[in-house]
Parts: structure tokens; C-alpha cells; sequence
């Protein structure tokens, strides 16, 4: 029986495009300046890259060529998330969620299911992204956050075992939803169970062997606690 469900967010809960185009330009527009003017965390972010890539590396340049590279390494998705919060307490920024999603959220949840985030993005990220989105705060219905500080890296399975024992529930009661073939390929060797999202406003990806599905409707429910 499934009894959480654990969501990625781009090419899942929202589309790319949504992060690509939008959240991503908005912060490296803003990377260097915010380095320089040694904004809210800059002590912290530039010891984390001077730690991954050398003590005399140049912290600004280092940090656009991974963002430029689409890099996960977390003192770069800890930025963007700082980034990011001024951006949606300025009104400039907005959640934006596929309208399948809050409804079979809430269905999920009447069923006793939990229902967890984990992405690349920070858990401040996620949280301001759920918070204020085109169909509402949706926080509510979530349970919890994993990003890649306090999960791990996404493509890794010790990630998915690591998770797995936080929530507390045996491998094989987790439905892990995601876009990414390598995120699948390592949840499903920890135990878990997937779902491959292939949305054709993302461009149909190949979700590998994983059961496919194009809208958290189509999720199969017959695994999951019964409705009251
Ligand atoms: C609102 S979180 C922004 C998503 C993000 O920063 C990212 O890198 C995408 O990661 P995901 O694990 O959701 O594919
Ligand atoms: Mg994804």
C-alpha cells in the first residue's frame, strides 16, 4: 500500500518552462551583484563553492558557470533560493503548478497519504514556490521538503534510502513522481515504486521502463489506502 508520495517539481508538479525561463534568468541576473554587495548568505554560499571547487577559485564566476551548466551543487541552489525569496516578496515572482496537481493532492491526502517535495531547488525555494502559486498557497497540503542539503544529490540512491528512513515508512510504501530518467533509475533501486511524468506541454520525455503518466490524474490509485 502506498502510503506517501514524493514529487519533483520541474517537468512534474510545473512546467520547465515555468523554471527555465522564469526563476532561472531571474537569478543570474542577479548572481554577481548579489556576491558583490555581500548580500544575506554570501558567507556561507562562497565557503560552500570555495570548499566543492578550491580555495582560490573566482566564488561569482564559478557560480554562473554552474548555473550556466544547470548544475545542482547546493551553495548555488541555496542562492537561487535567497535570490528568489526577495523576488516573491517583491510581487516579481509567482508559483506556477499544473492544474492536475491541487486536486489530486487533496484526493491523496483524504486517503491518509503523505505527500512530500524533493527537488534540486532549496527547501525556501520550494516552500515561497508552493506558498504563492497561480492556483493558490498549497503548503497545506504537503507534508514536508527534501532539497539537495537535506536529501542529497537526486540521481543518487543512497539519496532515496536516506529519505526513505526520515519519513519513516519502508521503501516499498513510496511512489516517487518524477520527469528525470536518472531520478527514477536511483529511486526504484532504493525500493521505491515510480511514475514516470511525461507531460506533452514538456515535450513528452522518456521516462525509461518506469510506468508512465501525462497528469497526476492518470496516477494509478488501486495501490493506494481507499477513499473515506
Ligand atoms: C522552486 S524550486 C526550483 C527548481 C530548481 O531550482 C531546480 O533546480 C529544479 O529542480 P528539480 O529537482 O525540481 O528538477
Ligand atoms: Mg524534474
Amino acid at each position: 500500500m502506498i502510503s506517501s508520495v514524493v514529487l519533483d517539481i520541474e517537468g512534474t508538479t510545473s512546467p520547465l518552462s515555468a523554471v527555465h525561463d522564469i526563476l532561472f534568468p531571474y537569478a543570474r541576473e542577479r548572481i554577481a551583484d548579489w556576491i558583490r554587495d555581500e548580500r544575506p548568505g554570501t558567507p556561507e554560499v562562497s565557503d560552500g563553492v570555495r570548499e566543492l571547487a578550491g580555495a582560490e577559485v573566482d566564488v561569482v564566476a564559478t557560480l554562473l558557470d554552474w548555473h550556466d551548466r544547470n548544475l545542482k551543487h547546493s551553495p548555488l541552489k541555496t542562492l537561487h533560493g535567497l535570490i528568489w525569496e526577495r523576488g516573491f516578496l517583491a510581487g516579481d515572482l509567482r508559483g506556477v503548478v499544473y492544474p492536475d496537481v491541487p486536486p489530486a493532492l487533496a484526493e491523496w491526502r483524504e486517503r491518509g497519504v503523505r505527500i512530500w517535495i524533493y527537488s534540486s531547488g532549496s527547501v525556501l525555494a520550494q516552500r515561497l514556490w508552493f506558498s504563492q502559486t497561480d492556483q493558490g498557497d498549497l503548503l497545506s497540503l504537503l507534508d514536508g521538503h527534501f532539497d539537495t542539503v537535506s536529501g542529497g544529490p537526486k540521481k543518487e540512491v543512497a539519496s532515496y534510502e536516506h529519505i526513505a528512513s526520515v519519513i519513516g515508512v519502508p521503501p516499498g510504501d513510496i511512489l516517487f513522481l518524477s520527469d528525470a530518467v536518472a531520478e527514477l533509475d536511483a529511486a526504484r533501486a532504493a525500493g521505491w515504486r515510480t511514475a514516470g511524468v511525461s507531460r506533452p506541454e514538456d515535450g513528452n520525455p522518456d521516462v525509461g521502463t518506469h510506468p508512465a503518466v501525462v497528469t497526476f490524474e492518470a496516477v494509478p490509485r488501486e495501490e493506494f489506502p481507499p477513499q473515506p
